[in-house]
């Protein structure tokens, strides 16, 4: 591939990417560059106003962060990087330099600023060149800077704030990400899209070129910034060395566009465009002093009103194993399902026609069938299936929501009130009763298969040999590591009880290297040794003397170096975002939901630095710690 050559002579060196950030990480990634991730410590606190020019400020900024690793690494873990790389990302708009914002409010101010006008985006990058002589780190900096404009359309203020909302304006410079929710607000893009998600990956090729392929002496003083050889003459450079011989073939570099990612249209308010259905009485004029915007269908209310009932419409369906039938069967008439259901015909039908109306399901003049989503993730036995989870969410949460107005007076769960027991005494059931065993199991089962390709490639996990899952239940994430890293370790760690019914859930092709299963209480006993311990949906559900105990004991066993990766909902910093966090919190167990910097705090406490955070916006997010290494 034409770009090898050039990446190709960064395959033998140690490259450190001095950020935290995930989109710099992914771009450099997707070219096949293999480098380790070091976040920079360096504070973002340089005088704006003693540079001449904004990119300026980028560039040393860049530096700064990179020459800040290089040491760190050089003085602090006597390892010296080959190649450091920095950058820095700043949006500039009326002369005013727009890093992250601090806040909600700051978010409000920045993207206001930006609302129908063409900005400007800088990302300032250094590469640096490490040696050491004697004990003395010794650097050779490359710096650059690239320029992309960006228009946004006119932002209504609804629109600005339920943006915001979203916490996706919180780390990103300007308040905003083009390559997701943000593209949305964009008109136009003019220059090179990956140098607004972060990354110049072109200009940086081309510096590449220019370092590893300094043009003949002759011609030297004819290079200028903006003639350096241009990617498509890659393919002519050689020097020689057989690069592309130990340089593995690697994608493309997945370049996102702007017509790609981020149609630029203009941006319709939902409340606006809702159906008026026949049936409903709306009160459209002047009548009575009700104006016309207030009598508009609030159709996010509405939902809200209705969702109990399609909650437990899908709850019943898959509960008589609906989707299951029609998967072997169908299509099949109400009457058909009815008879391998055992229940009536005109209830049967109802819910059918119901599952319908959701979108679970199809009708044809054949009868009822599934949708696609249905066989994947309502069956069974579907790839992603999620059965397990909606019987618990039938059993055991709908019970408890049906008190949740007494919840909220007591201020306490309502495990008595629903099943007639308290709460301790019923998680012992969860070990007593086969039944609600299996079920459990299959619940965690569920959530753990569905998230356990992005839990696995949150982060580049390739340097620990060894990996335990603490409360790794049936071992569905341990199998995904396996399949991703053949030469990891994977040790899942829970009670007796749960190590006891597994079987049922393991895949039937087995990895190459098993999974091995150790069971014990993580509260008690011993944990297996590990380079990385994981914890996923475990850190809510405990009061903070468990927790204590609990990454107490994980701390002790961890040596420098070592990791926990902890995988939760991240709420965003009001707490108020994701609702399906927020939601579950109603359900008023002893644990809590956290925030980003609750959880950066709370690991701290524990040893634990370096925390990266990799926000899926899916079921779980991911955390990713380091214990600290002992001074020199
Ligand atoms: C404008 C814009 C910025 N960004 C991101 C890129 C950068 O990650 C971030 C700007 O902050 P930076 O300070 O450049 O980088 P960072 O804090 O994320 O990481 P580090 O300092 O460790 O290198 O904003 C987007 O992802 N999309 C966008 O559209």
């Amino acid at each position: 591939m034409a770009l090898n050559p050039v990446l190709g002579k960064l395959v033998s060196k140690r490259v450190v990417l001095a950020s935290a950030s995930p989109r710099r990480q992914e771009i450099l990634t997707n070219v096949g560059l293999r480098f380790e991730v070091v976040p920079s410590w360096f504070k973002e606190t340089l005088e704006k106003s003693s540079f001449a020019a904004p990119y300026e400020y980028a560039i040393e900024t860049a530096k700064q962060k990179a020459l800040e690793v290089a040491n760190r690494m050089h003085v602090k873990h006597l390892r010296t990087p080959d190649v450091v790389i920095g950058a820095d990302t700043i949006v500039t708009v009326d002369e005013q330099i727009l890093e992250k914002p601090v806040d909600k409010q700051d978010a409000y101010r920045m993207l206001s600023r930006l609302s129908g006008k063409e900005h400007s985006v800088f990302t300032g990058v250094a590469i640096i060149h490490c040696s050491s002589k004697g004990n003395q780190l010794e650097t050779e900096i490359t710096d650059f800077y690239e320029e992309t404009k960006v228009k946004f359309s006119d932002l209504s203020e609804e629109l600005l704030w339920e943006y915001i909302h979203s916490g996706e304006p919180m780390d990103k410079a300007g308040g905003y990400g083009i390559q997701a929710l943000g593209g949305m607000l964009v008109e136009y893009v003019h220059g090179d899209f990956l140098n607004v998600v972060g990354f110049p990956l072109n200009h940086f090729c081309k510096k590449l070129a220019e370092l590893y392929y300094p043009p003949p002496k002759h011609t030297v003083q004819h290079i200028k910034h903006d003639s350096i050889p241009s990617v498509d003459t890659f393919e002519n450079l050689s020097d020689g060395e057989s690069e592309s011989s130990n340089f593995t073939e690697h994608k493309g570099a997945n370049k996102l566009d702007s017509s790609g990612m981020c149609p630029s249209r203009p941006v319709y308010n939902c409340e606006n465009t809702s159906s008026v259905r026949t049936g409903f009485t709306v009160p459209l004029g002047n009548q009575n002093g009700v104006s016309e915007s207030a009598a508009k269908l609030p159709s996010k209310i509405l939902d809200l009103m209705d969702g109990f009932k399609a909650s437990k419409a899908l709850f019943v369906a898959s509960k008589l194993k609906m989707f299951d039938y029609l998967k072997n069967k169908g299509p099949l008439k109400a009457v058909d399902v009815a008879n391998e259901v055992g229940t009536s015909v005109c209830g049967t039908e109802r819910l059918l026609d119901a599952c319908v109306a959701l979108g679970l399901l199809e009708k044809t003049s054949q009868g009822y069938s599934n949708t696609d989503s249905a066989n994947i993730y309502l069956t069974s036995d579907g790839e992603y299936s999620l059965h397990g989870y909606i019987i618990h969410s039938n059993d055991h949460l709908w019970p408890l929501f049906t008190n949740l107005e007494s919840a909220v007076r007591e201020g306490s769960r309502q495990n008595h009130r629903a099943f007639g027991r308290k709460a301790e005494d019923l998680f012992k059931d969860y070990y007593h009763s086969q039944e609600v065993k299996q079920r459990f199991m299959a619940a965690m089962h569920s959530i753990a298969h569905l998230t356990a390709r992005d839990l696995a490639t949150a982060f580049d996990l390739s340097q620990f040999k060894s990996t335990c899952d603490l409360g790794g239940c049936t071992g569905a994430l341990a199998h995904e590591l396996i399949q991703i890293y053949p030469n990891m370790k994977v040790t899942v760690f829970d009670l007796p009880e749960v190590i006891a019914n597994i079987s049922y859930f393991q895949p039937s092709e087995q990895c190459a290297a098993p999974v091995t299963f150790v069971s014990g209480d993580f509260f008690k006993d011993n944990l297996p040794e590990a380079d990385l311990y994981i914890l996923s949906r475990v850190l809510h559900d405990w009061p903070d003397e468990k927790i204590h105990i609990l990454l107490s004991k994980i701390s002790a066993v961890c040596k420098p170096g070592s990791a926990l990766l902890v995988a939760e909902i991240v709420l965003d910093e009001q707490k108020t975002h994701p609702p399906r966090a927020v939601l579950q919190s109603l359900s008023m167990t002893e644990g809590k939901q956290r925030s980003g910097s609750e959880y950066k705090q709370l690991l701290e406490k524990y040893g634990f630095t370096n925390t990266q955070f990799k926000i899926t916006g899916t079921l779980l997010d991911a955390v990713l710690c380091f214990k600290k290494n002992l001074s020199p």
